[in-house]
C-alpha cells in the first residue's frame, strides 16, 4: 500500500470519527487491539473510530479476519481493547470496573447473533422476559413488553412455541426481540442472517432495519452479504485494522 492511499484512508476513518456528534449511541475511538500467535503479533485494531447514531443501521464488512467480530465484542463490552475510548449510550466506558462494565452492557446494549442463541426449554415470550427479569423489571411488566415485542416482529400468535417448534427465521426474529427487550441504545449485530436462505434473510432483515429506525436503536452489523450492507444506512469497512467510510 502506498503512503498517499494509508494517509488518505486514516484521515477518512478520523473524519468519520470528528463528523459524529458526542452523543451518538455508540462512540468508538481510535481502538487498537493486537492478539499474540506463535510468538508473533499480530495488530488486529490499529485505531479504529466511528459513530453510530440514535436510529441509525451501519454495516460493518471486510474480509474474513479482518477484525470486524473482535470490533464488535470490544464495542459490546464483552472483551477489552488495548487503547482508545468507547462511549455507549452517552456513558464512557473506557475505565469502568468490571462490574460497572456489565451493568452498562446490561442496560445500553442488544445483541443479536448468526445462531440465534435462544434457550430451548422456555418459550418464545419466556426468552424475551427473562433478560428483562435478569434487569430487574417485574414479570408483569416484562411480559407486556415481550408480548409488544412479539407483535413488532409478527409473532404474536406463537408467544407459546418453544424454538424448536419455530422455524429459522422466526427464532432470529424472537432473538431480535429478545435483544430490544430491555430498550438497549445500541445492537451490535454479527451475520444476524447469515445462517437463513436469502429469501428469509430478506424478511428478516427488512425487520431488523425498521425495529432500529423505529426504536431509534444505534445499530452496528457485521456482515458478508454486500447487497444488505449496501441497503444500509452507512457501510464501514475494515481495511488494515482502520474504519473507513464506503
Ligand atoms: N482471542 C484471540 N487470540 C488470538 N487471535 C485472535 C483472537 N481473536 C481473534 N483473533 C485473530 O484476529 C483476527 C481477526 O479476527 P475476527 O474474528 O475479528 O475477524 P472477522 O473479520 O470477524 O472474520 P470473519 O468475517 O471470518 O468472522 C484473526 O486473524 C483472528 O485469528
Amino acid at each position: 500500500m502506498t503512503a498517499t492511499v494509508e494517509r488518505s484512508r486514516t484521515a477518512r476513518a478520523a473524519d468519520a470519527a470528528v463528523d459524529a456528534p458526542a452523543d451518538g449511541a455508540l462512540v468508538l475511538t481510535d481502538i487498537r487491539r493486537s492478539f499474540t500467535q506463535a510468538g508473533d503479533v499480530l495488530e488486529v485494531l490499529r485505531g479504529a473510530s466511528c459513530t453510530v447514531r440514535p436510529g441509525e443501521l451501519v454495516a460493518l464488512v471486510g474480509p474474513s479476519g479482518a477484525g470486524k467480530s473482535t470490533l464488535l465484542h470490544i464495542a459490546g463490552l464483552l472483551e477489552h481493547a488495548d487503547g482508545g475510548s468507547i462511549r455507549v449510550g452517552g456513558s464512557d466506558a473506557t475505565r469502568l470496573n468490571d462490574a460497572a462494565r456489565t451493568a452498562l452492557r446490561r442496560r445500553t446494549i442488544g445483541f443479536v447473533y448468526q445462531f440465534h442463541h435462544l434457550l430451548p426449554e422456555f418459550s418464545a415470550e419466556e426468552n424475551i422476559v427473562l433478560p428483562q427479569m435478569i434487569a430487574g423489571t417485574a414479570r408483569s411488566d416484562a411480559r407486556v413488553r415481550a408480548r409488544e415485542l412479539l407483535a413488532l416482529v409478527g409473532l404474536e400468535k406463537r408467544a407459546g412455541h418453544r424454538p424448536a417448534q419455530l422455524s429459522g427465521g422466526e427464532q432470529q426474529r424472537v432473538a431480535i426481540a429478545r435483544a430490544l427487550a430491555n430498550r438497549p441504545q445500541v445492537l451490535i449485530a454479527d451475520e444476524p442472517t447469515g445462517n437463513l436462505d436469502h429469501h428469509t434473510a430478506e424478511s428478516v432483515f427488512a425487520m431488523l432495519a425498521d425495529l432500529v429506525h423505529g426504536q431509534g436503536v444505534g445499530a452496528l452489523v457485521a456482515t458478508h452479504n454486500l447487497d444488505l450492507a449496501r441497503r444500509m444506512d452507512r457501510v464501514l469497512e475494515m481495511r488494515d485494522g482502520l474504519l473507513v467510510e464506503v
